[in-house]
């Protein structure tokens, strides 16, 4: 039932091997009756290796009308249960109960429930979960709070979790607010010896906007802009700044709080010192992954020697290089404006990477650089989305997505500099592999995620790689 339901999931993090074996590793029974919730750690093997996910269980004898496409499954009473099985996320009532159990640090079973020092919950509110692009499952309390459930669980403390409280700690204003979390005790679950993070309850930027939403409005009206006559046209209206909701002094100011939030990091966690030498080792780990996509992703296959030159000119590198702990998967859908400026969210790291990696010291233009990729997507975003642009107008688009990528890109780097970031025009040929490197993670992510996305990694490529 759980295995046929898991890989329609959005964030299900396996779709493209087949489940070889699903178990429930813990069962928690959070409340009796109707509704019933349980709570649920799947081990789940695929290709040999066993990955764990969490599902809050819901259970009831009858499934309203609105419940009924998060159906899972008929239980009978071989489990003990029987009832229409369902996500329990989308069901309100079962999801008021968490900020009670968060409000009062209840400990059920292995389940430990956490209130931030400090702070208060309210507990008269509903979840529903957010309709934002994502990996996890969010729930949106009210106005207050935001619940993000990590669905793909991993040893220890949820680097989200660990890096918010750190920045707090830092007094870092670019943060949303922590008000609790969820953890799961060491057990018998395989996930390791320390408690395993479930979910992190944040302050709920009611009204903020997401850096995504904006910069696509700002390329909407940027293509909406009449093209002057001639086959050029595109050519001479090469100034994004003229046209209506400019981006470019936001993309500034977000450079600036990259940097001031890269430098409280610095702080939290300190810095190491690398030899260049050591980006042999760096360039070696870009080069595994560039094999391994361009084997499964062919499109990808022409670009791969000039994205093996860019690798090879970090490894000729001199000097010494700062590594810090950094955001690691830094997009314009991770940052959100407020009436008062930037907010940074998600310090999870790449989705795709394993714990360890996701946690490891890198050099801070790896998040200019993806910040610098995420702008290059806002542009092409809408070409690649619109099945009826004419093959004409796609080339004098292709060249305004350009205009506009390379203006905010510029406005970014050089918010980032003045406040106090490593000067992103200093070193070219890092920031090169890096945006490179992210590409091609994005192909693989597009592929195994969004197949109808990926020609908006690639068609940047083809622009990147000249
Ligand atoms: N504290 C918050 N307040 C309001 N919206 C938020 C908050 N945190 C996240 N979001 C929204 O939810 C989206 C997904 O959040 P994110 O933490 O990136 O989830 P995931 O790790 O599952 O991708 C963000 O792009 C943003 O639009
Ligand atoms: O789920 P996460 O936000 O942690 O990140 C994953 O999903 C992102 C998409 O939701 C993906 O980002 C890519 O698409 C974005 C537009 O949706 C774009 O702004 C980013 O530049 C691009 O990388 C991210 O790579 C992935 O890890």
């Amino acid at each position: 039932m759980l295995a046929g339901w898991l890989p329609r999931q959005r964030w299900f993090g396996g779709k493209d091997s087949p489940i070889e074996d699903l178990s429930i590793g813990t069962a928690t029974e959070l409340r009796t009756g109707e509704p019933g919730l349980h709570h649920l750690v799947l081990d789940v093997r695929q290709s040999g290796a066993t990955e764990h996910y969490q599902v809050l269980l819901g259970v009831r004898r009858d499934l309203p009308e609105r419940l009924r496409s998060h159906e899972i499954g008929l239980l009978t009473g071989a489990t003990g249960i029987t009832g229409h099985a369902y996500d329990a996320a989308h069901d309100p009532e079962l999801t008021r109960p968490l900020l009670a159990h968060m409000a009062r640090e209840s400990v059920i079973g292995p389940l430990h429930f956490r209130r931030a020092p400090g702070t208060g919950i309210r507990t008269d509110l509903d979840g529903t979960p957010s309709t934002a692009e994502q990996s996890n499952t969010s729930l949106i309390f009210g106005d207050a709070y935001m619940c993000k459930l990590f669905r793909k669980l991993a040893p220890g403390m949820n680097p989200d979790l660990e890096v918010n409280l750190a920045l707090t700690r830092a007094g870092c204003d670019h943060i949303p607010a922590v008000h609790g979390w969820i953890e799961l005790a060491p057990g018998g679950d395989g996930t390791g010896g320390e408690p395993v993070t479930l979910a992190l309850l944040s302050e709920y930027l009611r009204s903020a906007t997401d850096g995504w939403q904006l910069a696509l409005t700002s390329v909407r009206d940027w293509f909406a802009q009449p093209l002057p006559p001639g086959p050029q046209a595109a050519l001479t209206a090469d100034d994004p700044g003229a046209a209506g909701g400019d981006f470019a002094a936001e993309a500034e100011r977000l450079g600036a709080a990259t940097a001031q939030v890269h430098r409280d990091l610095a702080r939290a966690f300190g810095v190491t010192t690398v030899p260049a030498a050591r980006l042999r080792a760096l360039a070696a780990g870009m080069n595994d992954q560039l094999d391994a996509v361009a084997e499964a992703v062919p499109q990808l296959r022409p670009h791969a020697p000039a994205i093996r030159a860019a690798f090879a000119e970090v490894e000729a590198a001199a000097g010494e290089l700062p590594f810090q702990r950094v955001h690691g998967d830094y997009h314009l859908g991770q940052v959100m404006r407020t009436d008062t400026g930037w907010v940074l969210l998600d310090f999870e790291g790449e989705p795709a990477r394993a714990p360890a990696e996701r946690r490891a010291p890198a050099h801070p233009l790896r998040d200019v650089a993806g910040m610098l990729r995420s702008f290059e997507y806002a542009a092409r975003f809408l070409i690649a989305s619109d099945g009826n642009v004419a093959p004409g107008t796609a080339d004098m688009l292709e060249l305004r997505a350009r205009a506009w990528a390379e203006r905010n890109r510029n406005a970014f780097c050089a918010g980032y500099a003045a406040a106090g970031g490593p000067d992103p025009a200093a070193h070219a040929a890092l920031l090169r592999a890096f945006e490179f490197d992210k590409a091609v993670y994005e192909i693989r992510y597009e592929a195994r995620n969004r197949p109808s996305w990926l020609p908006v990694p690639l068609r940047s490529l083809e622009h990147l790689a000249g």
